[in-house]
């Protein structure tokens, strides 16, 4: 295949670039000895390279027998992740390696906001060493132990004072010094909620992870270790939401149209969520997505049990933005 040159020592196939939207997990290095993630220029999909042997094939595995299969779980759990294509062999300088072609879930948005949040106290598998275990439990202490959350990477687009536009993007040097409260105000500053609250933004947010948490109160088919969820939204259009929402009021928009079909939801004291009818009457795209992403670690459930590690991280994740409606 051609080779293109795109950096002094780095040559990657045609039609690929480096996914310049990747805010944490493996990152190339210069000599390409280290592997991060590939964009392919037009075509709306990622290569996630297939890393450390065991990590890589436990990711197909997860991926292939979602893939195809008829179970009812498996079959759920499909709109929750990334669309998987195939696994693909590239030539990066002068060595083909693997890699998973997925759906970027950053595809035509234009102001894509990208947060990686990874979710469980315990981010080790029960393959890991006692060195392995070691360093995950040091790391993200605070945050990680008392809400089983840590966010190893995001950007998020902002405006100065004067009204000109910024992209923030902070890694997994600013998440590791997170508190817990430190945490939920990250969260505040991502979703632009600082000031007033974008409300069509957080509803559909919290839409979806309703939607992930009801998958993990059904499934026993696996244990999720250092997996994240992967937030996007399109800044644009949240910028002209929250115009057309005056001040983020959640009574602009008649009440009744509701979408959230949640079996247990801690959310009735809060009005309905309109967002199914905005995006019906204006016709907007949908402009936020939550998908489960990063299966390196996903081992078989043990004795077909719950996995309460994910969703005690994920149940906290849904009180901080539950919480945040609630102002
Ligand atoms: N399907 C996707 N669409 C768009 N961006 C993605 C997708 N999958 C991953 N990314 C980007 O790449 C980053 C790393 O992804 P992922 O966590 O799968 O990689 P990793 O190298 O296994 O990470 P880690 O070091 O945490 O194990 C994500 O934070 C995100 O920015
Ligand atoms: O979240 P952070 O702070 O970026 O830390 C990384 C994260 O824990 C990854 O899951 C892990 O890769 P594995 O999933 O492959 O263990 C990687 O280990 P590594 O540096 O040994 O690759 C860590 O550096």
């Amino acid at each position: 295949m051609e080779n293109t040159v795109t950096n002094s020592k780095l040559l990657l196939p045609k039609g690929f670039c480096l996914l310049e939207t990747q805010v944490a997990g493996h990152t190339f290095s210069p000599d390409a000895k280290a592997l991060g993630m590939l964009k392919d220029e037009m075509l709306g999909y990622v290569l996630k390279p297939m890393g450390k042997p065991e990590c890589g094939a436990r990711e197909l595995a997860f991926y292939e027998s979602v893939k195809d299969s008829n179970d009812p779980i498996l079959h759920k759990v499909r709109s929750l992740i990334p669309k998987f294509y195939e696994k693909i062999k590239l030539r990066i300088n002068t060595t083909d390696h693997n890699f998973l072609k997925l759906e970027d879930l950053t595809h035509c948005v234009k102001k894509p906001c990208i947060m990686d949040i990874k979710i469980g106290k315990r981010t080790w598998d029960p393959l890991a060493t006692t060195e392995k275990r070691e360093v995950e439990e040091k790391k993200y202490f605070q945050c990680k132990q008392k809400l089983g959350l840590c966010i190893p990477g995001f950007q998020v687009y902002s405006q100065t004072l004067s009204g000109s536009e910024l992209v923030l993007r902070y890694g997994n040097d600013y998440g590791r010094k997170l508190s817990d409260s430190e945490f939920c105000e990250t969260i505040q500053l991502f979703l632009q909620c600082q000031k007033i609250v974008c409300w069509p933004l957080v509803q559909e947010l919290l839409t979806q992870l309703y939607a992930i948490r009801d998958w993990f109160n059904e499934q026993r088919l696996f244990h999720f270790y250092a997996s994240s969820l992967l937030i996007v939204y399109d800044y644009e259009t949240v910028q002209s939401l929250s115009k057309k929402t005056q001040n983020g009021s959640r009574n602009i928009l008649p009440n009744g149209n509701a979408q959230n079909n949640s079996s247990d939801s801690k959310y009735d004291d809060l009005p309905p969520n309109p967002v199914s009818l905005v995006r019906h009457v204006q016709n907007i795209p949908p402009y936020v997505k939550v998908r489960m992403i990063d299966f390196a670690h996903v081992f078989p459930a043990p004795d077909g049990s719950p996995d309460t590690n994910y969703i005690f991280g994920l149940q906290n994740l849904i009180n901080i933005i539950e919480n945040i409606l609630r102002r």
